[in-house]
């Protein structure tokens, strides 16, 4: 897997004035989101991941490290490269770690509706992503996975949509294993806050340095 946050991520600058690294257009990167999948252990990240990218289930994985995975795809007629990171979990971190969080423009934060341990801990995962990017609103979905195993359910929809409204994002309820509609949603609705966040972000820093093209 290449690092997170490595130099590739397009913030070096070239040379001259202090502002260049924070002002420099890439041509393409409206077109390009880093999606990082957070969650605890067992949660169904990479089952996620590679539903998105593949269209299919594959029941068991056996995760050592991080995965990065990129793919471009077509949304509304425009051509957007998903940038994936399936995180090793570690359950004090839930993935959400310096370098991966750096790296990361959006934030998928996943738990199972079978666990309410794992919806517990979202809030606080949320919390230090925040306090690591240093804003707020930085673009998240809440995704509640495993919605298909109905019969051990610990976690109501409504409590999944309360904590979105607290946490003012997005949310989902999905079935990594029965819903591929549902799946390929939640990856773009969080690529289209990324895209909405990323044109906000420049027309800011286009109207404080005045580099509008003509
Ligand atoms: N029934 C059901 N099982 C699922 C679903 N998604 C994942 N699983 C199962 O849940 C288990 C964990 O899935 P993973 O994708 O490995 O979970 P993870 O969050 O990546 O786990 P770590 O790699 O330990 O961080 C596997 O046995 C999957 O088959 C789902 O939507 N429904």
């Amino acid at each position: 897997m290449s690092n997170p946050g490595s130099p590739s991520d397009g913030q070096s600058t070239g040379s001259g004035s202090t502002l260049k690294p924070y002002l420099r257009r890439k041509k393409s990167s409206l077109g390009e989101t880093k999606i990082a999948v957070l969650g605890m252990s067992g949660v169904g990240k990479s089952a996620l991941c590679v539903r998105f990218l593949t269209k299919r289930f594959i029941g068991e994985y056996d995760q050592a490290n991080d995965n990065k995975y990129k793919c471009t795809t077509t949304l509304e007629g425009e051509s957007v490269t998903f940038e994936l990171l399936d995180t090793r979990s570690n359950d004090d971190d839930m993935g959400a770690r310096d370098d991966v969080v750096r790296w990361a423009d959006g934030f998928l934060l996943v738990y199972s509706v079978t666990s309410r341990q794992t919806f517990d801990v979202l809030a606080d995962v949320r919390r230090r992503v925040e306090d690591m990017k240093k804003v707020s609103h930085v673009p998240v979905i809440l995704v509640g996975n495993k919605a298909d195993l109905a019969h051990v359910r610990q976690v109501t929809q409504d409590e999944g949509a309360r904590l979105a409204a607290e946490l003012s994002c997005s949310f989902m309820e999905v079935s990594a294993s029965e819903d591929v509609t549902k799946v390929m949603d939640a990856f773009h609705t969080l690529c289209r806050e990324i895209i909405e966040y990323k044109r906000r972000s420049r027309t800011f820093l286009d109207r404080v340095f005045g580099l509008k093209k003509s």
